[in-house]
């Protein structure tokens, strides 16, 4: 079986149905190769937090997670956003299975530093649920709740839990947001980055908060895989579609500079 491709999405795609099937669409008529996401739901974990009088800060673009908020955290996103995916590829016609990066022992996390409160770290752990699920043709989707040894639930951010699968499971990286990819100053598609042009950017701050917790978390994929990661966006159709082609869209990261291939 080819490596899967490993597909994170993540940003307002929760709040807007309409991109959200259309996407389902596009990923439940991928045959050829098998497919794992990985999904975030922050504009989920807002929403609730907002409505229970809770105020929630983002220290270096990763989400403060109190103790005292880690049920809602996982409420939101293990619960609402993995089911909303799930059903919405299920409505398809793919049978997809909704999980967390604790089950079965998927990925180890633990926690990274008691002043984001209950944030995991996260590394790949035992890849033998998701290779079962996709010899049986199931698609996986994963939230980004992770258990930790200590048996504690964790909040960790989509984009680094997506590595942790990708490096696993050694296929493509794609990390599909609200946004093309990475954007330079003046607000045009930067479409390939390598580890110093990326650290000049983050240093000016032209690439700031969520983007820069993307960037870091796909130049170590990079490395670590030996291959490039896709930076992409999930609003345009057509780009998505050549990105399930294996064509590169967006912004191709590329830690060495000496790795060609998407
Ligand atoms: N240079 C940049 N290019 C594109 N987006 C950027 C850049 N710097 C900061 N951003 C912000 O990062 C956001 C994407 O990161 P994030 O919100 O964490 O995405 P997601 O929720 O999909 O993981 C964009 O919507 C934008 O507001
Ligand atoms: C620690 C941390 O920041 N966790 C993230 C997890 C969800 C996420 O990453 O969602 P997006 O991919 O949609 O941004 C959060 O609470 O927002």
């Amino acid at each position: 079986m080819l490596e899967p491709i490993v597909l994170k999405l993540g940003g307002a795609i929760f709040e807007n149905e309409t991109a959200l099937a259309n996407l389902c669409q596009a990923l439940a008529s991928v045959q050829e190769r098998p497919l794992v996401l990985v999904h975030g739901g922050g504009v989920i974990v807002e929403s609730l937090l907002a409505h229970l009088g809770l105020v929630s800060e983002k220290i270096e673009g990763l989400r403060v997670t109190p103790h005292t908020q880690i049920d809602y955290v996982t409420g939101a996103l293990a619960g609402t956003a993995n089911k909303k995916l799930t059903a919405a590829i299920l409505r398809q016609g793919r049978a997809a299975v909704g999980l967390c990066l604790g089950d079965g022992g998927l990925c180890r996390v633990t926690e990274l530093d008691a002043k984001f409160g209950a944030v995991g770290q996260c590394d790949s752990g035992d890849p033998e649920l998701l290779s079962t699920l996709l010899e049986q043709h199931y698609l996986p989707v994963i939230s980004s709740i992770g258990i930790g040894d200590d048996g504690q639930l964790y909040n960790v951010n989509a984009d680094q839990a997506a590595v942790a699968i990708g490096k696993m499971l050694q296929g493509p990286l794609v990390l599909l947001s609200d946004v093309p990819g990475v954007l330079d100053e003046n607000g045009q598609l930067i479409e390939s980055l390598d580890q110093s042009q990326a650290e000049q950017l983050m240093a000016s701050g032209t690439i700031h908060g969520g983007m820069a917790v993307k960037v870091k978390a796909a130049l170590d994929a990079s490395e670590a895989m030996q291959q490039v990661v896709i930076l992409a966006g999930w609003k345009d159709a057509d780009a998505l579609a050549k990105l399930l082609m294996g064509e590169s869209v967006g912004t191709t990261v590329n830690a060495t500079n000496t790795i060609e291939k998407y």
